[in-house]
This record gives structure tokens, sequence and C-alpha cells, in this order.
């Protein structure tokens, strides 16, 4: 068939980030939450998956979070859960992760279009997870309960063939106004979306198999803006709480 020019690609791939945002838009403001399947394709996914194996085999990752050990405190029986590093995407392994991080922006720059309201034009760096297997989960938590500036997170998920039923880590989500829990398998090539504040406590389940999910903040300006002035530097240092601004559509995201 005939070959695509580059930049009837590339307008191809704006109007999808386009009708997703659409989507997007009235499933948060529906369900406070939104779920969008083979984000990229089965290629890119697996392109991402191998970046972020590399990450944690090369030991970039974080040691993981200290999970309350039972009553002895020896450190031999602590049990380490997630492990984590953050990537803003430019370091030279990292060149697939980037490309993902540019196509969330591309959706969520659609996204701030359709929110009266919300101006979204900077996020966190890219948080890159793992839990390791050994049936540790994330407590049941908010992001961001004392309006520090994120208002969506943005979660993609890498696991392949991940049966809830054999390797448990779903993500339950009570949202803050229906009594009815959202169970997300954290599938490969799944995108989720949701408000980062108070409408959505989550929790991580205890996963039995190694679970890799990349993450990302988006801020919105005011409130960021706000947050800044009350809580002054303290912010402003810790990786997560940097904001970096979103990849603009006019660079070259191939
Ligand atoms: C590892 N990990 C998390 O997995 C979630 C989280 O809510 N994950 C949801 C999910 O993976 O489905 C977090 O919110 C989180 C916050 C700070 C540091 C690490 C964190
Ligand atoms: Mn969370």
């Amino acid at each position: 068939g005939a070959t695509l020019d580059t930049n009837a690609y590339v307008d191809i791939l704006k109007s999808r980030f386009s009708v997703i945002a659409q989507y997007v838009v009235k499933c948060l403001n529906t369900y406070n939450l939104c779920v969008i399947d083979g984000f990229l394709g089965e290629v890119t996914g697996k392109e991402i998956l191998g970046e972020v194996n590399q990450l944690h085999h090369l030991g970039i990752m974080q040691k993981g979070q200290l999970v309350h050990s039972h009553a002895s405190t020896s450190a031999s029986d602590n049990i380490r859960g997630d492990v984590i590093t953050w990537v803003d995407g430019r370091e030279n392994i990292c060149e697939n992760i980037q490309y993902l991080v540019s196509c969330m922006d591309a959706v969520v720059k659609n996204c701030s279009s359709l929110l009266e309201g919300y101006t979204i034009n900077e996020r966190t760096k890219a948080m890159v997870a793992c839990y390791p297997g050994n049936s540790t989960g994330y407590v049941r938590h908010v992001d961001n309960p004392n309006s520090d500036g994120r208002c969506i997170t943005c979660i993609y998920y890498l696991n392949q063939n991940w049966d809830v039923r054999r390797d448990g880590g779903m993500l339950r989500i009570y949202p803050e106004d229906t009594e009815t829990v959202a169970n997300i398998e954290p599938k490969f090539d799944r995108l989720l979306f949701f408000w980062s504040d108070r409408r959505n406590p989550h929790e991580v389940l205890p996963a039995l198999r190694e679970r890799y999910a990349i993450t990302v903040w988006y801020y919105e300006a005011e409130e960021r803006a706000r947050a800044l002035k009350k809580f002054k530097g303290e912010l402003s240092n810790h990786p997560k709480k940097q904001a970096v601004p979103l990849f603009n559509g006019s660079q070259d995201n191939s």
C-alpha cells in the first residue's frame, strides 16, 4: 500500500490523541477515572517494557520502600515493597519511555483545553515502579490530599498476561461519591487516568508477580502556583515535586 509520509503520520497521531482526550474528559467528569486499552500497541509496549527491565536489572531503581515487617525488628525480616526510579526520558536508555511520556502529554494537552477552569502545562518526571511480587502492595492513600498542585494521575501498565486471580496486584479505587469500587487490572499497554485528589482513594493489592507501571502526575497551573507559595521551597527539591513542562507538539517525538 501507499507509504505514509511523516507529516500524514503525525497528523493521524494528533487526531487520535484528540479523540482519546475527548473520551478521557467525558469519563473523568462522569466516573472520576478513565481506562484506555491498547494505547501504544504491542511492539512499542514491548520496547518500553524492555527499557524498564533494563532500569531494574541495572540496579538503577532505588531500594524498595520498607513495609511493616512483623513482630521482629531485625533487618533481615524487613520486607521491601515497591522499587521506584524517576526518569525524565532524556536518559539514553529511555527513548521509548520518553516516547510514551510525549504521547501521554499529547493526550493531556488536549484534555486541558477541554477541561473548564483547568490549565495543565506542567507535570512531574515519570516514576517507574516495580512491585517485586513478594505479595507486597501499596496501602490505601490519596495521591494529592492537600492541594500540592497535582490534578491528574496517569499510569501506564506493562504486565503481559496478567491474571489477577493468580497474580493479585489489582488497583482498587474507592471513588468518593459512589460506594462502587473500581477494580483496575494492571494490564499490558493499558493507560489509566484519574483525579489525583481526595475523589480517588486507592490501593494496590498484594502482587504475587513482578508488576511494572509508569506514572506521571500532571499539575494544574493555579493550584501549583498557590502550593509553591504556601509550601515555600519544600516542594521544589524532591524529584516528584519538580515540575517539568509538557513536551510541545512540534518537538520531534518520532
Ligand atoms: C509505587 N507507587 C505506587 O504504585 C503508587 C500507586 O498508587 N500505584 C497505583 C498502581 O500502580 O496501580 C503511588 O501512588 C506511589 C506514590 C509514591 C511512591 C510510590 C508509589
Ligand atoms: Mn497512588
